[in-house]
């Protein structure tokens, strides 16, 4: 199954697939391009607004999207919603699913799941599958459970 993590600059991409793959917390530096380390089937992309036009050249074949938002940053949640529009619009994207970490949880004051739902259109999607589900990087809160639905949901299309 193949998987794309996308996700504004400093979202937490990197983070989660160093938790994932070696369950440790890392200290990231905002990934250029893409690290050259990657885990079997993820691609770790970095989210920088002059890297973004290079997001396409990894759709073809992708099943599953994990969408990383930095919940605590309201500021530029709009500018998310319109990345994450861009790249699902796209005609590559047409069938795959939408997993969505709100993550940084641990952040005070940060979105709560419904609220990045709301911020992100997702209500609006009626074409395809999605889910918002909390977490924490730096801990690992909730990354297994977003992407147990993902590898469920993905099965089941087939
Ligand atoms: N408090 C908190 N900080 C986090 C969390 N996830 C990531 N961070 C921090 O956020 C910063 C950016 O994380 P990265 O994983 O480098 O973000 P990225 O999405 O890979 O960013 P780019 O490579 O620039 O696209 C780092 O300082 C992380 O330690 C989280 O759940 N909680
Ligand atoms: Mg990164």
């Amino acid at each position: 199954m193949r998987i794309l993590m996308l996700g504004l600059d400093a979202a937490g991409k990197t983070t989660i697939l160093y938790k994932l793959k070696l369950n440790q917390s890392v200290t990231t530096i905002p990934t250029v391009g893409f690290n050259v380390e990657t885990v079997t089937y993820k691609n770790d992309v970095g989210g920088q607004d002059k890297i973004r036009p290079l997001w396409r050249h990894y759709y073809t074949g992708t099943q599953g999207l994990v969408f990383v938002v930095d919940s605590q940053d309201r500021d530029r949640i709009d500018e998310a919603r319109t990345e994450l529009h861009k790249i699902l619009n796209d005609r590559e994207m047409k069938d795959c699913l939408l997993l969505v970490f709100a993550n940084k949880q641990d952040l005070p004051d940060a979105m709560t799941p419904t609220e990045v739902t709301e911020k992100l259109g997702l209500l609006r999607m009626k074409d395809r599958s999605w889910y918002c589900h909390p977490s924490n990087a730096l801990n690992g809160d909730g990354l297994f459970e977003g992407l147990n639905w993902l590898s469920q949901n993905i099965k089941a299309q087939k």
